[in-house]
This record gives C-alpha cells, sequence and structure tokens, in this order.
C-alpha cells in the first residue's frame, strides 16, 4: 500500500492506491484505501485490511455519537483522538493532518506516507512539495507520488485516487488506473544520440 497526505496553503490532499496483497498474490486492485467518515473527515488505511477497515468504521461511529451528543460537527483533532484512544486501549497487541500508528502514537503534521510504497512516495512528495502550490499542481503531486509508488512497489497498484478537502468538506478529485498514468508519467526513453536519425 502506498498512502499519502499533505497540507497546504488550499487545504489537504490525501491519496491512495488500491491494491490488497497476501504475499506476492494480488487480492484486490479495487480496495478504498480512504474511508469517507463524514463530509469532512477522511481517514487513510494501510496494513491489515480487516483491521483498517473495522478500526475505522468504528471511529466513524464514534464520530457520529460525538455530533448526536454534542449537536455539532467533531474536529479532525478530536476524531484524531478518539482513534489515538482506540489504539492506545490495545497498546502493545495493532488540517489538521494526524498520523496515529497502531501504539496509540498521534502525530500532528504537513506530509505523511504510510505503507509499503510510503518511501518511493516520500522521493516525490518531499521533492515537489511548497506549502503555496496551486490546487492544481497540489494535486496532481499527490498522484504522482502514488504513481511511483505504484511502479517501485509490488504491493502497490491498481488506481490513484486523489481527494482534496477544503473547510467545505472533502471532494474526490482524482481516479486513474496507474497503467494509464504510467504513459502520462515514465520518463519517455530518450533516444539514443547515436540512433537518433
Ligand atoms: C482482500 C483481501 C485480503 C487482504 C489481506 C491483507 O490484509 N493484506 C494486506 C497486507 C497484509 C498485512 C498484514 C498481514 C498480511 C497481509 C494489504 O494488502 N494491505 C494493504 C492495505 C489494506 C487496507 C488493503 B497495504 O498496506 O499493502
Amino acid at each position: 500500500t502506498t498512502t499519502l497526505g499533505f497540507i497546504f496553503e488550499h487545504g489537504v490532499i490525501i491519496a491512495v492506491d488500491s491494491r490488497a496483497t497476501m504475499g506476492s498474490y494480488i487480492s484486490s486492485q479495487t480496495v478504498k484505501k480512504v474511508i469517507e467518515i463524514n463530509p469532512y473527515l477522511l481517514g487513510t488505511m494501510a496494513g491489515g485490511a480487516a483491521d483498517c477497515q473495522f478500526w475505522e468504521r468504528n471511529l466513524g461511529l464514534q464520530c457520529r455519537l460525538y455530533e448526536l451528543a454534542n449537536g455539532k460537527r467533531i474536529t479532525v483533532r478530536a476524531a484524531s483522538k478518539l482513534l489515538a484512544n482506540t489504539m492506545f486501549s490495545y497498546r502493545g497487541m495493532g488540517p489538521g493532518l494526524y498520523y496515529v500508528d497502531s501504539d496509540g502514537q498521534r502525530t500532528q503534521g504537513q506530509r505523511f506516507s504510510v505503507g509499503s510504497g510510503s518511501l518511493y512516495a516520500y522521493g516525490i512528495l518531499d521533492q515537489g512539495y511548497k506549502w503555496d502550490l496551486p490546487v492544481e499542481d497540489a494535486i496532481e503531486l499527490g498522484q504522482r507520488a502514488i504513481y511511483h509508488a505504484t511502479f517501485r512497489d509490488a504491493a502497490s497498484g491498481g488506481t490513484a485516487s486523489v481527494y482534496h478537502v477544503t473547510p467545505n468538506g472533502w471532494k474526490k478529485v482524482r481516479g486513474d488506473d496507474v497503467l494509464d498514468l504510467h504513459s502520462k508519467y515514465y520518463p519517455k526513453p530518450e533516444l539514443h544520440p547515436t540512433n537518433a536519425v
């Protein structure tokens, strides 16, 4: 898996691939690794498929209960704390932009990438990131980072999906098969001078 998120002047970009593997077997190319918790909250998934899906759906339930109990939407910070508390309670067993790990460690940050392909995604993300990127360029950066990770990491692939989150909520802005992106992003083999005609 390769997932990423970064915060910039015009909001937050979230991008993921859609491949599930069992060893070298590709068990799915159509996994939704972004969970749409509510119109303003997204979570991404990497690691055990069942655990990710179960605990992020559980988080969605907790967020809905918060809204019913308090009559207002939960903040990203508070939602991340709910997930961190859940993870922490199992510690030692698995815009705000927060990274929550399976020990209940919670980190607020500007850019994260998680999953087996994250090292490749960081290469593109760190090289291309600027706080004041125009929205189109930021979307392109998210898509390109996922594409390159799916090219190098056998456990990432399928569809590269990109979401843009603003104070008015999230919007899915890209969903392309990474094979189509290959012809867009993979450097064209330069004609070697000796065989250029
Ligand atoms: C479909 C199906 C079966 C999925 C099995 C399954 O959880 N695969 C895992 C890899 C893994 C993890 C721990 C134990 C074994 C196998 C997987 O593909 N994780 C991807 C994200 C999830 C949300 C799809 B990614 O992190 O690579």
